[in-house]
């Protein structure tokens, strides 16, 4: 498989080891100071595209890939303001777009634990229930994707909890989200319920960032032949 990859930080360089290692090759790498070689003509030798950038420069490079023809795979957080706008994008030019808030098996099974957790907790309102989320202090979203898809997730099964907030809650229907930043730490998401009684915590900590970077070439290596918006279900089966 021939993959442009779009931001070389962290992730960008994790994902090209893995890559490379199972047999890919990188036929174009862009980041912020060659930005303007993400053009049509230089996707057109990639069989598919992965983007880990920034909140500010992810919508654009998705529509240019899309523009070109050619499947993202992309895991950049703090955009997703714009998701409406982007997949009206895709669906205009018939592309690929596989997000995921966090590629890794672990989160995404923690994810199937959390919705299951949530669903048991519903008729249970003496527990309170927040979340904490603890990362390097390079990112610049807070709360995390993760965290986002979690409470999501966590409002679709415990009905009592509606949003959330990184300040102090000003309703029941709040949930607090706490966002620490500390060293290089890859991730760290803890759900907490707390009744006066007893406290019950989920904990998906990542002991580095392969599984994320490994994640991202396996939806790549997925979405090749694919169509329209996919998903980790869809590669997970779950
Ligand atoms: N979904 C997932 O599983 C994961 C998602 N992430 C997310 O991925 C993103 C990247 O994370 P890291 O690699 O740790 O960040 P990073 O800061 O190490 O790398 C981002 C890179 O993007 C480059 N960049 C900025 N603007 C660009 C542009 N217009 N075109 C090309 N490159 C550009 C920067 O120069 C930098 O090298 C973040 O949004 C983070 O939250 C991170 C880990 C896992
Ligand atoms: O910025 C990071 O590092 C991470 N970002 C993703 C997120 O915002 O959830 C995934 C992972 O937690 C690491």
């Amino acid at each position: 498989m021939k993959i442009a990859l779009i931001g070389y930080g962290r992730m960008g360089q994790a994902i090209e080891a893995i890559a490379k290692e199972r047999g890919h090759e990188i036929v174009l790498t862009i980041d912020v100071d060659n930005q303007h070689d993400l053009t049509e003509e230089n996707l057109k030798s990639a069989d598919v595209a992965i983007e880990f950038t920034i909140p500010a420069s992810a919508p654009a490079n998705y529509k240019t890939c899309f523009s070109a023809g050619v499947p993202v795979v992309s895991g950049t957080t703090g955009w997703l303001d714009q998701k409406a706008e982007i997949v009206a994008d895709m669906k205009k030019h018939d592309g690929t777009f596989f997000y995921a808030s966090n590629f890794s098996l672990g989160v995404n099974l923690f994810f199937a634990l959390n919705k299951k957790l949530a669903e048991l907790m519903k008729n249970r309102p003496e527990y309170d229930i927040s979340m904490e989320e603890v990362h390097h202090t390079k990112k610049l979203d807070a709360p995390s994707g993760t965290a986002i898809t979690l409470a999501e997730d966590l409002f679709e099964a415990h009905p009592a909890k509606k949003s959330w907030t990184l300040d102090t809650p000003k309703s029941d229907e709040e949930m607090h989200i706490e966002a620490i930043r500390e060293g290089d730490v890859p991730g760290i998401h803890r759900i907490k319920y707390e009744s006066d009684i007893d406290y019950i915590e989920i904990e998906h900590s990542a002991k580095s960032r392969h599984g994320f970077a490994l994640g991202a070439v396996l939806a790549a290596e997925f979405s090749v032949g694919k169509k329209g918006l996919v998903t980790m279900n869809d590669l997970l089966n779950l």
